[in-house]
């Protein structure tokens, strides 16, 4: 028959109902997305009067600038410079995401101290890295924050970093070797610094943070090799970044069965089974002999955990005694937050150095003489720790090549900060080198390289938060004394034994500097650093 019967009709009348149903949806879809996305932003915000820029490509905003520009820090510090007084400047980002760039040493104050619990870190930095790191102190949030700051400031004792000072010494020291064994026949070469430094530090982690050689660190079936899954976590192919970079942006790494994707996972987990098997056996150890760490910091060198472990004894059976998952998702943040970020520190003093001939004299004339005044011999902590213009040198590398570039925080709450309004859910935009590069704050010279300055600071650089290369407040860095340490006695095994000079690519730069990697959350030389090493 032409005419459809009951089985038709009623089939029909279904898809038309489900198309009907499916429209609807979209269209409510549709209608939300462009209150949030293009009213709201545009026409009700309250923060759509703060200064900031304007020029913003459709739906997009600024981040196609923020992509293409020649580095990580601009056009930050560009709209900084035109709106130095404004404590916030608001840009509008991918799906004109509303973000409020903290600017002035008054904002930074109130959201890194008076109100840092008043925020949190949001949603998209633990899907970029949580699975590696886990809730340790990073990715930790208000309460638990504090528990496990609680815990774990104690391990970065003074007596207890002093216990660690030797792996820095014979680690700077086999890199020093390192580098004399590969100068050519005058005593001179030029290395590209990045993966020299990276070698080194996975070791000086290795040994301070796990008491183990992470080169020699392998599975239980031998299979996997620590250092190889790192190295592809944190160096990935273009695409497996790419996918951690949508994953930020929407949830999809459990979901996308691709090789690099895969891989990527199963990276992950072995990583975090090779560090959980080193957990296990080092509780075994020290159930076993109970040493306690006042015995190991004279006789030799400790780890951090190790140190965890004992003092986890002290905590048994309260809400401080940290479980098994909660010390790998510390010590794999340790490992992470510590690495890259020391790593950085080193490449871009050894490039400063290699700039600042005045600067390299000065800083060596105060190795060598404090060692003369040892009669020659090596320097002990406490007298590298004495050296003035060695921590001078070092917080100026900080607060100009400071090697964490961004962080954000979200409002979990409705709040006013230095007279502006923040609604719960608005995402700052915390930009280390704001602080460092200003201006308004370091005067006209901020962007030279005057490590004197640090002694004859005035007005607002005189504030801690004039200098945020490690945060400030409840969550400044708590690696802090360690990486300095670390970065000071490299240095001064380094600066005694060779000069650094300019690689031929380093004259070609010229005061522009190397081109940098963006989008990036380091501060990193495109392509490398290639930098002059010259035996003394
Ligand atoms: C020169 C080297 C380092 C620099 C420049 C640096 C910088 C920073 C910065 C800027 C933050 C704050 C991030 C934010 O709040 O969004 C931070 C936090 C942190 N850093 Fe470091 N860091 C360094 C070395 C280390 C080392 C060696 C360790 C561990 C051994 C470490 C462990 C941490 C941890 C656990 C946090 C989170 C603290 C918290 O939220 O309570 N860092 N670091």
């Amino acid at each position: 028959s032409k005419f459809p019967g009951p089985a038709q009709t009623t089939s029909t009348t279904t898809t038309s109902r489900l198309l009907r149903f499916a429209s609807c949806f979209a269209l409510q879809y549709l209608i939300i997305k462009a209150y949030r996305h293009v009213v709201y932003p545009h026409f009700l915000s309250p923060l759509r009067h703060l200064p900031g820029p304007t020029d913003n490509y459709p739906l997009l905003g600024q981040f196609p600038r923020i992509l293409t520009s020649p580095s990580p820090n601009e056009p930050f510090l560009t709209w900084s410079a035109k709106w130095p007084q404004s404590p916030f400047i608001r840009y509008l980002s991918l799906g004109n995401q509303e973000t409020l760039l903290i600017n002035t040493v008054d904002a930074h104050k109130e959201v890194l101290q008076t109100q840092c619990y008043a925020f949190k870190k949001p949603d998209l930095l633990f899907r970029l890295i949580g699975d590696v790191l886990g809730r340790g102190l990073v990715f930790s949030e208000g309460a638990e924050h504090r528990r496990q700051r609680r815990i774990l400031m104690g391990l970065f004792s003074t007596p207890n970093l002093k216990a660690l000072s030797p792996v820095f010494r014979e680690k700077g020291g086999l890199m020093s070797r390192w580098f004399d064994d590969n100068l050519d026949e005058d005593g001179r070469g030029v290395f590209d610094l990045l993966p020299c430094y990276a070698r080194m530090e996975l070791d000086v982690v290795g040994r301070t943070v796990l008491g183990v050689e992470l080169g020699n660190l392998k599975s239980a079936d031998q299979k996997w090799d620590f250092a190889a899954c790192y190295h592809r976590i944190f160096q990935p192919s273009t695409l497996t970044g790419l996918i951690t970079f949508i994953n930020g942006v929407v949830p999809i790494r459990n979901i996308l069965p691709i090789e690099a994707n895969l891989g990527y996972m199963r990276d992950v987990s072995q990583t975090r089974a090779m560090v959980t098997e080193c957990v296990r056996q080092r509780m075994r150890e020290v159930d076993e002999t109970r040493v306690h760490h006042e015995a190991q910091s004279s006789g030799g060198p400790s780890d951090l955990l190790t140190l965890i472990l004992e003092e986890r004894q002290t905590f048994k059976g309260s809400e401080d005694e940290l479980t098994e998952e909660e010390i790998v998702n510390q010590l794999l943040t340790f490992v992470v937050a510590g690495h890259e970020t020391t790593v950085g520190t080193l490449v871009w003093s050894s490039y400063v150095l290699a700039r600042n001939t005045r600067v390299q004299n000065k800083l060596r004339k105060e190795i060598l003489d404090a060692i003369a005044s040892k009669d020659g011999g090596s320097l002990a902590w406490e007298d590298i720790d004495r050296l003035q213009y060695l921590n001078d040198f070092v917080r100026e590398v900080l607060r100009l090549y400071a090697p964490a570039v961004i962080s954000y925080r979200e409002a979990i709450k409705d709040l006013t900060i230095c007279d502006t309004f923040v609604p719960k859910g608005t995402l700052l935009h915390f930009s280390v080198h704001l602080a460092g590069r200003s201006k308004a704050t370091w005067g006209d010279d901020a962007e030279q390289f005057i490590p004197e300055r640090w002694d004859n600071r005035q007005g607002e650089a005189t504030s801690p938060y004039a200098f945020e290369a490690f945060s400030n407040g409840p969550r400044v860095c708590i690696g802090r004394g360690f990486a300095l340490m670390n970065v000071k006695m490299y240095l001064v095994e380094m600066v005694r034994r060779f000069r650094f000079f300019e690689s031929p690519e380093m004259k070609a730069w010229g005061d522009a500097g190397p081109p940098l990697l963006n989008p990036s959350f380091a501060l990193m030389a495109k392509g490398g650093l290639n930098v002059g090493i010259e035996r003394i």
